[in-house]
């Protein structure tokens, strides 16, 4: 079924389009915010459509040319096509809705803090196809892109990506289709790589011809992680503190804007606070917003071990990390160890709810929740209401540009 002159109102956080046709709903693939196209229903469900945009009837006002000769066809970025003025509006969009469908709470506008548009990531993950080149995910599917060259990446990511897949081309030449995907991290003087690998046959020549690689280079096979070069963990600097991240640690990817976040953060949070980070990783996020005073609580163990190093580095006299599941976090160990505040940062999932029942239950004031995800951030919102919290102060942070995902900063309290 085509459906003719319909505008695009919205962008969700995939990168589809909505519109609204006379009917239902349609989320629309490959239609730009602002335009006015037609569509061809692909699938119609209950209360919406599944569709295409065929034609273009008339251009969005906020068009601009992607900078980035992949962007049509690559899946990394779904907002390229759009100033940054707009994907800006459309993130304060996502935040607002969210609050208001979940948890009922309307505001009139939402500070988004804005960074670099290019050059922020410390972290890319390529796929490595049968001929050993880089590639992305294409936009709504498997099949791969090949890439010489990513715009979000920092420089010395970008710079060093033809040497990188010299490397996996060669391991490849000899053992082909042997390699299934690369993470490459960077600090500002030095890369990790982590490949990941199908066969363990080509360890030993990986070993050999890579051993005194400048890459620190790591592979993972199944879930064993094999050393090949170099170190297995990166040393990154955050607000004049210093954090030793490995290989599967969390670490957020834009440092820039990670730094505005905590800062945020800090200033939600208040002075002289005895803090439970739930969720630490390896407590970049409790150090940098809390000087001192510090119990984590990480389901990772080597980022628990991680963090222990980390406190230790940055002269804190008084922490506790502890590697266990945080939704068995419980309010009798809250009091017992004299807990002021609280600062989550779980993944894109949110929280269970029996977590946030256990904190009303230790009627701490304040909790700091960082949230890379709009939806369930709304939802535990309201949870909280629900146990006696009110929202006191939200904050987004543009974290990645040309992509619909937005980190965001809220204060919950309670009297
Ligand atoms: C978004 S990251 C935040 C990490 C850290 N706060 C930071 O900023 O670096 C979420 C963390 O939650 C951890 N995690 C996931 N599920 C968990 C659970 N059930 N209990 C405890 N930690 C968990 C992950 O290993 C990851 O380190």
């Amino acid at each position: 079924m085509e459906i003719k002159n319909i505008k695009i109102i919205d962008i969700l956080q995939d990168g589809r389009a909505v519109a609204k046709t006379q009917s239902k709903t349609a989320f629309i693939e490959g239609a730009i915010y602002g335009e006015i196209c037609n569509i061809k229903v692909n699938n119609e469900k209950k209360n919406f459509f599944e569709a295409e945009k065929t034609k273009t009837l008339e251009k969005s006002p906020y068009l601009r040319k992607p900078p980035c000769p992949y962007y049509y066809e690559c899946g990394g970025c779904s907002i390229m096509d759009i100033n940054y003025k707009t994907q800006i509006k459309l993130k304060k969009n996502l935040i607002k809705n969210a609050l208001l469908k979940s948890a009922k709470i309307k505001i009139d506008d939402i500070e988004i803090l804005e960074g670099e548009e290019f050059g922020y990531r410390n972290k890319i993950r390529l796929q490595i196809n049968k001929n050993g080149k880089l590639a992305y995910n294409k936009k709504y599917s498997n099949d791969l892109v090949e890439i010489k060259d990513c715009l979000l990446a920092k420089d010395l990511i970008r710079e060093n990506l033809e040497k990188i897949e010299k490397i996996t081309k060669d391991i490849t030449k000899k053992y082909p289709n042997s390699l299934e995907e690369i993470t490459i991290r960077a600090n500002e003087k030095e890369i990790l790589l982590n490949i990941k690998i199908k066969d363990e046959k080509i360890i030993p020549y990986i070993k050999n011809q890579y051993k005194d690689s400048t890459y620190n280079i790591n592979l993972i096979n199944k879930k064993e992680k094999i050393n090949i070069s170099g170190k297995d963990y990166l040393i990154y600097n955050l607000l004049g503190k210093k954090f030793k991240i490995s290989m599967n640690d969390f670490y957020q990817v834009n440092d820039y804007m990670t730094e505005k976040l905590y800062k945020t953060a800090k200033d939600f949070l208040g002075e002289n606070q005895k803090v439970l980070d739930l969720f630490c990783g390896s407590a970049t996020s409790s150090i940098a917003i809390n000087d001192d005073h510090v119990v984590g609580i990480e389901i990772n163990k080597n980022a628990i071990k991680d963090a222990k190093e980390n406190a230790k580095e940055n002269d804190l006299k008084d922490y506790k990390f502890i590697a266990k599941n945080a939704n068995y976090i419980d309010d009798k160990f809250i009091k017992k160890e004299k807990i002021d505040a609280i600062v989550l940062d779980p993944p894109r999932a949110g929280l269970d709810k029996e977590i946030i029942k256990t904190i009303a239950k230790t009627k701490i004031k304040k909790i700091v929740y960082i949230s890379c995800n709009p939806q369930t951030l709304a939802r535990d919102i309201k949870r909280f209401q629900e146990n006696g919290y009110n929202l006191e102060k939200i904050k987004g942070c543009d974290m990645f540009s040309e992509t619909m995902h937005v980190e965001m900063v809220a204060l919950i309290a309670r009297d």
